[in-house]
C-alpha cells in the first residue's frame, strides 16, 4: 500500500544467555514500529537465549558449529538457515563465532554486532579482563557493522563507563551490559527507520557520515535511562 513502510525482518544470532536479544525483544514489544524479530539462531543448543525467544513466540533454530568440519561449511549452513527467514537485518547478540568473508559479504550492510569494549581497544575475547589488566580508566561497549576484519567494522555508537578500583570482571561486565541494552535497541531502531546505513563502508546516520569513533550514547536523549528519584 502506498506509504506503508514494509516491516524490517530481523534475525538475531546468539550463543548464550541472550540478554541483548531480550533487550531487542523488549524494545519491539507492543510497539507499532515496523521491525520484527522473525528468528533467533544459536550455534549452541540449550542456551538461555533460545528460551527467551521461545517465550516471546519467536522462531528458533540451532546450527551447531560442532556439526561441521570447517568454518566454510558451518557458515554456508548458517547462511541457508538465516536466508530461510528472509531477513532485512542480521544482528549478532553475543554470537561467539568468527564469520568467514563469504558470510560477511553475503550480508554486507545489514549485519550488526555489539562488542564489549570501546573499539578499537580490546578486539576479540575476554575484554573485561583485559581492560582491568590494562588499568583502563574507562571501558564500555560498541555497536558496529560487521566486516571480515574481526571487530574492525565501521562503528555506529559507543557507550562508556568508568572503571572503578573495586571492579571485578563480573561487576564490569554487568555495568557494560546495562549500556549494551540501551545502545543496541537504539541502533536497531535507526536501521529499522532507514536512518542507519552502510554506504561505501562508511556508517551513516540520516545520510551523514558517523565519525570514526562512532556516536556517543551521551549525545542522545537520555530519557531511556531510569532517572533517579527527584
Ligand atoms: N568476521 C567477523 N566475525 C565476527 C565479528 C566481526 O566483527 N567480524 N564479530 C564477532 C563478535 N565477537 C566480538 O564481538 C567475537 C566473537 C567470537 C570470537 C572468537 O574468537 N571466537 C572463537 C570461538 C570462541 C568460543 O566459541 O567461545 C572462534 O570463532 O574460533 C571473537 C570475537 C562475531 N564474529
Ligand atoms: N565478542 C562477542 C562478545 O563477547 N559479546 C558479548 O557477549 C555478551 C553476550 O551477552 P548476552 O548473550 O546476554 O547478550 C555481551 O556482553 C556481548 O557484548
Amino acid at each position: 500500500m502506498p506509504g506503508t513502510q514494509q516491516t524490517c525482518r530481523i534475525v538475531v544470532l546468539i550463543s548464550g544467555s541472550g540478554t541483548n536479544l531480550q533487550a531487542l525483544i523488549d524494545e519491539l514489544a507492543g510497539k507499532t514500529t515496523s521491525g520484527q524479530i522473525v528468528a533467533a539462531i544459536s550455534n549452541r543448543p540449550d542456551v538461555g537465549g533460545l528460551e527467551r525467544a521461545a517465550r516471546a513466540g519467536i522462531a528458533t533454530a540451532v546450527v551447531n558449529h560442532q556439526d561441521f568440519s570447517d568454518r566454510d561449511s558451518f557458515d554456508a549452513a548458517l547462511i541457508a538457515c538465516i536466508d530461510s527467514y528472509q531477513p532485512d537485518l542480521v544482528v549478532l547478540a553475543g554470537f561467539m563465532r568468527i564469520l568467514t568473508p563469504a558470510f560477511v559479504t553475503h550480508f554486507h550492510g545489514r549485519l550488526l554486532n555489539i562488542h564489549p569494549s570501546l573499539l578499537p581497544k580490546h578486539k576479540g575475547l575476554h575484554t573485561h579482563q583485559r581492560a582491568l589488566e590494562a588499568g583502563d580508566s574507562e571501558h564500555g561497549t560498541t555497536v558496529h557493522f560487521v566486516t571480515a576484519e574481526l571487530d574492525g567494522g565501521p562503528v555506529v555508537i559507543q557507550a562508556s563507563i568508568p572503571v572503578l578500583s573495586e571492579d571485578t570482571v563480573a561487576s564490569l561486565a554487568a555495568r557494560v551490559q546495562q549500556e549494551e541494552h540501551l545502545i543496541y535497541p537504539l541502533a536497531m531502531n535507526w536501521f529499522i527507520q532507514g536512518r542507519l546505513r552502510l554506504v561505501d563502508n562508511q556508517a551513516c546516520l540520516d545520510g551523514e557520515p558517523i565519525p570514526a569513533g562512532g556516536l556517543r550514547l551521551d549525545d542522545f536523549e537520555t530519557d531511556m535511562r531510569v532517572q533517579p528519584d527527584a
